[in-house]
């Protein structure tokens, strides 16, 4: 019998409390992943998911509505347990640890060391989109009231810069660690599929080594 078979999609959630959901979802399916919209405690645990991406939008807001929704804890829990998740602008901020500009009360998820500022980059008129020379290659990239990464401690890889290439000293747009890619743009905005692609790469070879390791 041949021990290659068909991997099932990855099962990614997709948070959808408020902001750019709809092109996540479609991105993730063009590259052959099954993408649940969680808005709920109970949608998260059906999801049974494989990777979790928070999209963008409002950080604050998000941050609000995850605690009205009961949905915190249950995502620091499973981000504790390790699942590999993807988040943009807003979603990046979720993940910082540190929030140097929070709003009034604004607390984030605090997996990735790394301090971030909001709105680091103008106005939404000064919303922009350009090509990156990250880490993976070139990579379409729109910023829209843009977070940047102010520093990034141990075990955070920069993966890219705004205006240089990585080993650049432009502001730090794009960063990974074995468990997370958090970007400070929306690729899913350009179409440009780098990086939901390494984030796919990245969950099944989670999942192998999670199916493997039983
Ligand atoms: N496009 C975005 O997600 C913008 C992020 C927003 N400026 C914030 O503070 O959350």
């Amino acid at each position: 019998m041949s021990i290659l078979t068909t991997a099932p999609a990855p099962r990614i959630a997709v948070l959808a409390l408020q902001g750019g959901v709809a092109e996540h979802v479609a991105m993730l399916e063009s590259l052959g992943a099954e993408a649940l919209v969680v808005r709920s405690p109970r949608s998260l645990a059906a999801a049974a998911a494989d990777g979790l991406v928070l999209p963008g939008g409002e950080s604050s807001t998000v941050d609000r509505l995850l605690r009205r929704f009961g949905m915190r804890e249950p995502l620091i829990e499973l981000l504790d347990g390790g699942l590999p998740v993807l988040g943009t602008c807003a979603g990046l901020i979720t993940l910082a640890e540190v929030i140097r500009d929070p709003a009034p009360g604004q607390q984030s998820l605090g997996l990735i060391p790394m301090t971030v500022r909001r709105n680091a980059f103008g106005r939404q008129v000064d919303s922009a989109t350009e090509t990156l020379d990250s880490a993976l290659g070139p990579v379409k990239a729109a910023f829209i009231r843009a977070p940047e990464v102010v520093s990034v401690r141990a075990g955070v890889e920069i993966l890219a810069r705004r205006g240089t290439g990585v080993d650049g000293d432009g502001p730090i747009v794009a960063v990974g660690t074995g468990q997370a890619i958090a970007l400070s743009f929306h690729p899913e905005l350009t179409g440009d599929t780098t990086f939901h692609g390494e984030f796919l790469r990245r969950v099944r070879a989670a999942k192998l080594d999670g199916v493997q390791g039983r």
